[in-house]
């Protein structure tokens, strides 16, 4: 997908298809007795409820006439059990069907999560984040009322129509058949407006998950924007994305709600017209108690008419979003492991990039033609220009991304020929972002290995030097952080993705900034701490700071996707070239500052 920003509309990239409900259907499949059930009794409910005209037809025309007062009072007892017998089937049939669409929902909801949790990061990086969000919840959301009341609804509603009719053509035929004029007006009104429903409907998507988009990345780049005092250009921002939803919801609705005046307007229509011709048929042939009846029943059959045309209106609406629901589900992740891929054994942990080539997207080179084998144990240190390729070459070997030609083996086994987990659990990585999550620092350090005992997490703290500002805090290890640790520092925060990577006992540890915004007594103490951890892993670690390098195996001096030099920390200094450059310039910095 081409990359996506919070005001540009997502293309979509599937035709209208019924095929969508098909599957929505599909999430009902496991409630289908509890769906009969509930449709039996709104049958039942229904006749009941449609008996009212005709029994007072019957009071008028028949028990009246002949006085007949045991027999009024008769009627009266149906109509009243008629009355009961609605109320209590519509009491259980709103709590099934709740029950049933929240239960379709929740089931919706799990699996596009479960499939987020799949994704590969191009996806990710293809589009803002509040885009997916706005699918997994106000999309499925939208759902709630098509499956809480729609399907069942709708069989009531059919069958209710039969049934007034029948009731209709007991009465009198004619009347009747006269009553149905109204229905070729409405079959070319609906014919009418469907696509431009559909249209509207998906413009109201696109721009509510603008309006997310923009909102989740506010949130997100507050401080920022307090910093720079954006908050007006902000709200400018806002209020266009903002009014384009409320325009576009504006001409939904009014699209929308053309087909619902058209139906009453038919129905009102159908009624004054019966009238007139009932009462000029009114002693040939039609009865006054058959002519009140008869309207009864004409109100009676627009309103399952009325509410079938709504259940047609949510269909439409809830095709715009359950074609994003559904694109998202079917999303396939870039990075999988082949059909018959294999579990990566127990590695050693030799690495061999053999001409890769890289780009993010299509062509566009980011790495070309990168070389290098890592013997087991050794520590590779990458070093380069910001922008130079450094974490696209790390994030490589845990197969992050697909490159586009070339291959990398672990062990001498090409990373693409095995499975995805049994891949990276053998990785410790600590990305250049050291994302923490809600929750204590303990469950944050144990984030990628949840059987370690608190004693192994304490024991992953103390090597990377984190133990000590975690033991000063109020509640140790059990201080609970915010999501992204807003409560500690970037370097606390670094320390401590720094040992959940550790924790993994990991053959490969990937380091990628570790050690940037650490203080340098840390740093040192840490320095001595590395060495020991180091020992039976390779290594590869990423650092501006070049001080922090100088003991790796092998440097690799990245420029422009390509490994320009490489070699140890005296034999580059003794080249006096590229790396030799970068670590005057840090020194005389150093000097200066
Ligand atoms: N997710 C991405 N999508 C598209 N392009 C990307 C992505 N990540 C990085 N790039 C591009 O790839 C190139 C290499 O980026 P990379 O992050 O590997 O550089 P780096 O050497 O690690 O830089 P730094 O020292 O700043 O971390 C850059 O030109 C960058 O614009």
């Amino acid at each position: 997908m081409a990359r996506n920003k919070f005001d540009v509309d997502e293309e979509l990239e599937s035709p209208f298809s019924f095929i969508h409900l098909k599957r929505l259907f599909v999430y009902l499949k496991p409630y289908k007795k509890t769906i009969f059930l509930t449709v039996v009794i709104m049958l039942i409910s229904s006749v009941a409820s449609l008996i009212g005209p005709y029994l007072i037809k019957q009071a008028i025309d028949v028990k009246i006439p002949e006085k007949d007062m045991g027999g009024l009072w008769g009627l009266a007892v149906i109509y009243f059990l008629s009355l009961v017998i609605t109320g209590v089937s519509l009491k259980y049939k709103i709590r099934w069907m709740t029950e049933i669409g929240q239960s379709v929902i929740r089931n919706i909801r799990k699996d596009l999560f479960t499939h987020l949790q799949k994704l590969s990061f191009s996806f990710y990086d293809s589009r803002p984040h509040g885009k997916i969000l706005v699918r997994v919840v106000n999309y499925v959301n939208s759902l709630s009322d098509l499956l809480s009341n729609g399907l069942v609804n709708l069989i009531t509603d059919l069958f209710s129509l039969l049934v007034i009719l029948g009731f209709m053509f007991s009465i009198d035929v004619k009347m009747t058949l006269l009553s149905m004029v109204g229905f070729p007006i409405l079959a070319v009104v609906i014919f009418f407006i469907k696509n431009a429903q559909r249209k509207a409907w998906q413009i109201l998507s696109n721009k509510q998950s603008n309006m997310n988009a923009y909102i989740h990345e506010s949130i997100n780049g507050i401080k920022v924007t307090q910093a720079f005092s954006r908050e007006e250009e902000n709200k400018r921002i806002f209020r266009e994305v903002s009014e384009s939803y409320r325009t576009s919801w504006m001409k939904a609705v009014k699209i929308q709600f053309l087909l619902w005046p058209s139906i009453e307007n038919l129905s009102t229509l159908t009624i004054s017209f019966i009238y007139i011709i009932g009462i000029s048929m009114i002693n040939h042939g039609v009865t006054v108690g058959a002519l009140i009846a008869f309207v009864g029943y004409i109100g009676m059959f627009w309103t399952p008419l009325t509410n079938i045309g709504n259940f047609y209106n949510a269909i439409i609406n809830a095709q715009a979003y359950l074609e994003r629901i559904f694109e998202m589900i079917d999303e396939k992740p870039t990075v999988i492991g082949d059909s018959d891929a294999a579990e990566l054994p127990a590695i050693q942990g030799k690495v061999e990039f053999k001409k890769v080539v890289f780009g993010y997207e299509g062509e566009e080179k980011v790495l070309d033609n990168i070389n290098f084998i890592v013997k087991p144990g050794e520590t590779i240190a990458l070093v380069g220009a910001t922008g130079s390729g450094k974490t696209t070459i790390v994030s490589l070997i845990s197969r992050f991304y697909n490159i586009n030609s070339g291959s990398i083996e672990i062990d001498g086994v090409d990373i693409k020929t095995v499975t995805i987990p049994s891949l990276r659990k053998q990785m410790g990585v600590m990305l250049q972002d050291p994302f923490i999550f809600s929750g204590t620092i303990m469950d944050n350090i144990r984030y990628g290995r949840l059987d370690a005992t608190d004693e192994e997490v304490i024991e992953a703290a103390k090597a990377v030097q984190a133990h000590e500002f975690i033991s000063s805090l109020k509640d140790g290890y059990d201080t609970e952080v915010n999501e992204r640790g807003s409560r500690l520092s970037t370097g606390q925060r670094q320390l401590i993705s720094f040992a959940r990577a550790l924790l993994a006992d990991p053959k490969i540890l990937i380091l990628d900034e570790a050690t940037s915004s650490i203080d340098t007594e840390t740093e040192l103490a840490l320095q001595k701490g590395l060495e020991r951890i180091l020992i039976g892993r390779t290594s590869f670690i990423i650092a501006h700071r070049l001080s922090t390098i100088q003991n790796a195996s092998r440097i690799l001096v990245i420029e422009k996707g390509r490994i320009i030099e490489e070699g140890t920390h005296d034999e580059l200094i003794r080249r006096k070239s590229h790396y030799w450059n970068l670590h005057r310039s840090q020194h005389q910095s150093l000097h200066v500052g």
